[in-house]
């Protein structure tokens, strides 16, 4: 039924011949709102009406109505007959009529004795007011049907669909598009028409059920499944039984319980089949609908400057460095510019600019790289020509092979007599950096920071470098990077300096920045001059964060606020639970991993108290390497183990294998966090023995060290009887009866052995807690020192 047009309360009463007020109570009763004379009637409402009314006004039986109307049948039907030349106007009368009417209201009201009633009304008019108001569906289809089909073998039908164009008023015409059926009649016999009249309360009812069937369509529960779901969870969403989908599950030839997941296209089938709409839910995380990272195509990237980090050992001159090319770029920049310390600044060589994290050292560097930010295109290693290689230098050269830059070797301190860069690249090509003077391809400038000799060669050789390695980026499309540093400032709150990576930071953007969220409010480059953009490789002050975010976070420029804050409660939730849930290398798990094929090299790096030992650790542990996997060092060095390695082993998946020296604090909470084993050894056997043990699965751990708590050694008093006994304080943990301990000095352990007395003044005690003072000795050993720590631990049982 169209209702293109308006029809009203009224006209509805009009048309059906009732009181408005028939049709208002039926609303009232039955509809949701009740309706005055004039208000516009909704499809639903008319059918409710047209089904009100049809159900109030049914017959019998339709040959009911056929054996009375047959014998009052014979003079309406000359009625009609005798006019149907001049005017065929009760024919034509109840055409209209039936237009309108039959076309919403249902075949079956029919009232007999009120049949014939209609007739002369309908011939002098069909707007004549309904004679039995109480009655309102009398005048309608049932007699003026059988009127039409008693006379209908006789009259000229066609005639009548003429009139009846004329006639019927457009809007019920639009009613119902009743008019084909009149012009079908053309070819009908009496006898057809006759039952042409069933027919058509046949095909109303049909209509009826097809509009039924639609409502019921609408109101089709829609269901979305995802690519798996439990067949509980299913039958939730579906408002079913366990059972009803279980049971269509077996009719699918699927044997499934409740709490079975099953897969998209069978969830589909059941769903379908227990007659609900089926919609494939597509999973998609906050972070895919709120962060753009679709790929660049190859058009829109531009190349951009390089971002170098310089790192180096102690003392060497990174400092020196950063400071002398920044004041050369500021000189022959902005004259008298202030030189603002946001963490990272620009320089121009020859109009190609380059970007230099200003945080020496690798910590800066590795920090975020622990954090999988991968911020660096290019190192600098500074050597000062008159120390050489030094342990840190290692470690750098070892943290950008892992990140797989490449290194630029600096010679510093050139300008120092006897400085002797022949003798580095000599070291160098120890660490498989050879210089391209001597065949290798590995940049080495002599410069001294001091007297700014041979920067201008090195900055050269960055840009050539950069241009070798096609840095490219996309400036138009929503900013990316990451943060370089952060700090929180007492007037202008959460500070933030971020380097744009790709597309183009604006003022105001909303960013997420870990789990930091807000706008940008003011930018400053590193000259310290507000900027409204920053494009990729340029390094930005921004102030307007919720929070202070981490180095190394990842910022994205965003474009819905609210969504931005669902992802940072989303992350800060996930943080929660990261340290637990990342997995890590660890000799437990070593042999199924190599096992499923999943591990192909086992990185380890190798701390010892000496650099004799860690060498001999380090070439027995390469020997171990066999078909299924290769075990690399790539990291050995001399000293306790840092926070450094940990953060290596960590961005590599390596173990950091201890050779008589300990973890300081920081690292023993990093490895903690990043979930690297650190494995402890006196003994070099040890340590090959039982990587080999892992690499084979047959690593028996059996009991696994449980370190107790710390204590430091205060005081020494020797007693003739027990030996040495230390007054010492408990630091961090506790220390207990019985315990195994070992006493470490300057982070070399010097003996591990039994706790051999544990006493609080005079009394034997079972543990003392953090911040305790106690008296302890060790069984066997006396040679301990003020200052020494004192490592208290438990082999603890390793339940599989
Ligand atoms: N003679 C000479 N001294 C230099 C040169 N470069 C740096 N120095 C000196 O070496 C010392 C250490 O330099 P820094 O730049 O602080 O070294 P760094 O590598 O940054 O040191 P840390 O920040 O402690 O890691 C300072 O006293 C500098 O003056 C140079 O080219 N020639």
């Amino acid at each position: 039924m169209s209702t293109m047009f308006k029809y009203r309360v009224h006209e509805v009463a009009k048309d059906f011949k009732v009181p408005t007020k028939v049709i208002t109570e039926v609303l009232t009763e039955y509809a949701a709102t009740p309706k005055n004379h004039m208000q516009v009637l909704t499809t639903e409402e008319l059918d409710l009406i047209f089904e009100y009314l049809t159900q109030h006004h049914q017959v019998a039986s339709i040959e009911e109505i056929f054996a009375v109307a047959s014998p009052s049948a014979s003079e309406p039907a000359e009625k009609p007959a005798a006019k149907e030349t001049p005017a065929g106007r009760p024919a034509p009368g109840q055409r209209p009529d039936e237009q309108k009417k039959p076309a919403p209201s249902a075949p079956a009201h029919t009232e007999r004795q009120t049949a014939p009633a209609p007739r002369p009304e309908n011939q002098q008019q069909q707007q004549q007011p309904v004679k039995k108001p109480d009655k309102p569906f009398v005048p309608r289809q049932a007699p003026q049907k059988r009127v039409i089909d008693t006379s209908g073998a006789t009259i000229n039908i066609d005639k009548y669909d003429e009139r009846l164009d004329n006639l019927v008023p457009e809007r019920a015409e639009r009613i119902k598009s009743g008019k084909e059926k009149f012009t079908n009649k053309k070819n009908q016999s009496r006898g057809q028409t006759m039952a042409s009249g069933a027919k058509r309360r046949q095909e109303e009812r049909e209509r009826m059920q097809r509009l039924q069937f639609e409502v019921a369509k609408k109101a089709q529960l829609k269901v979305s499944i995802p690519d798996e779901i439990g067949v509980g969870e299913l039958a939730s969403r579906m408002k079913k039984t366990g059972a009803e989908v279980v049971k269509q599950l077996i009719k699918l030839g699927v044997m499934a319980s409740l709490s079975d997941i099953i897969d998209y296209d069978t969830a589909a089938l059941v769903a379908i089949e227990l007659g609900c709409k089926v919609e494939h839910e597509v999973v998609v995380t906050i972070e895919e609908r709120l962060i753009d990272d679709h790929a660049d195509k190859e058009e829109d990237l531009v190349s951009r400057a390089p971002i170098v980090v310089v790192m180096g050992h102690v003392d060497h001159g990174k400092t020196s460095l950063l400071d002398k090319i920044r004041e050369a770029n500021v000189v022959a920049g902005e004259a008298g510019g202030i030189t603002q310390h946001i963490g990272a600044y620009r320089v121009a060589v020859n109009g190609s600019p380059i970007t230099f994290l200003d945080t020496p050292g690798h910590e800066a560097f590795t920090s975020m790289r622990a954090r999988g930010a991968m911020v660096t295109d290019i190192a600098i290693l500074v050597v000062a020509a008159d120390d050489g290689i030094m342990p840190q230098t290692v470690e750098s050269i070892n943290h950008a092979k892992a990140a797989k830059i490449p290194i630029i070797v600096a010679i510093n301190k050139m300008d120092v007599p006897g400085a002797n860069p022949d003798r580095i690249k000599q070291q160098l090509t120890e660490y498989e950096l050879v210089s391209d003077e001597w065949g290798g391809d590995t940049v080495v400038v002599p410069i001294s920071a001091k007297t700014g000799m041979g920067i201008d060669r090195l900055l050269e050789m960055v840009v050539l470098t950069a241009e070798m390695q096609e840095l490219r980026a996309n400036p138009d499309r929503a900013a990316r990077g990451t943060v370089i540093e952060a700090r929180l400032d007492k007037g202008r709150g959460p500070i933030m300096t971020v380097l744009v990576q790709n597309g183009t930071l604006k003022l105001n953007d909303i960013i997420i920045a870990g789990t930091a969220v807000g706008h940008v409010r003011v930018m400053t480059n590193d000259r310290g001059e507000r900027v409204s953009e920053a494009g990729p490789s340029v390094p930005v002050e921004i102030s307007g964060m919720s929070e202070v975010p981490d180095a190394g976070d990842t910022f994205n420029a965003v474009a819905d606020e609210r969504m931005a804050r669902e992802l940072v409660e989303q992350r800060k939730a996930e943080k929660k639970n990261a340290s637990a849930t990342s997995v890590k290398v660890s000799l437990e798990d070593l042999f199924s991993r190599i096992q499923q094929g999943e591990l192909k090299d086992l990185n380890i790096i190798v701390k010892a108290d000496v650099q004799g030992s860690a060498e001999a650790i380090k070439s027995s542990l390469v020997k171990l390497s066999n078909d299924e996997v290769r075990v690399r060092v790539i990291h050995s060095g001399v000293g306790a183990i840092s926070e450094s390695d940990v953060m290596l082993a960590a961005t590599s998946g390596a173990i950091v294998v201890g050779f008589n020296v300990r973890p300081d604090n920081a690292a023993r909470d990093s490895a903690v966090r990043s979930n690297v084993d650190i494995r402890m050894y006196r003994v070099i056997y040890d340590a090959i023995n039982e990587i080999e043990a892992a690499m084979k699965g047959m690593l028996a751990p059996k009991f696994k060290e449980v370190v107790l708590g710390h204590a430091e050694v205060r005081q020494i008093f020797k007693a003739s009887n027990i030996g040495t006994i230390c007054g010492s304080y408990v630091t961090d943990g506790k220390i207990i009866r019985n315990c195994k301990v070992r006493v470490i000095r300057d982070h070399i352990v010097i003996h591990e052995g039994e706790l051999a007395s544990l006493r609080r003044f005079k009394d034997d005690v079972k543990e003392v807690a953090t911040n305790y003072e106690c008296g302890l000795s060790i069984e066997k050993f006396n040679d301990v020192k003020e200052g020494d720590v004192i490592e208290a631990f438990i082999m603890e049982q390793i339940k599989d």
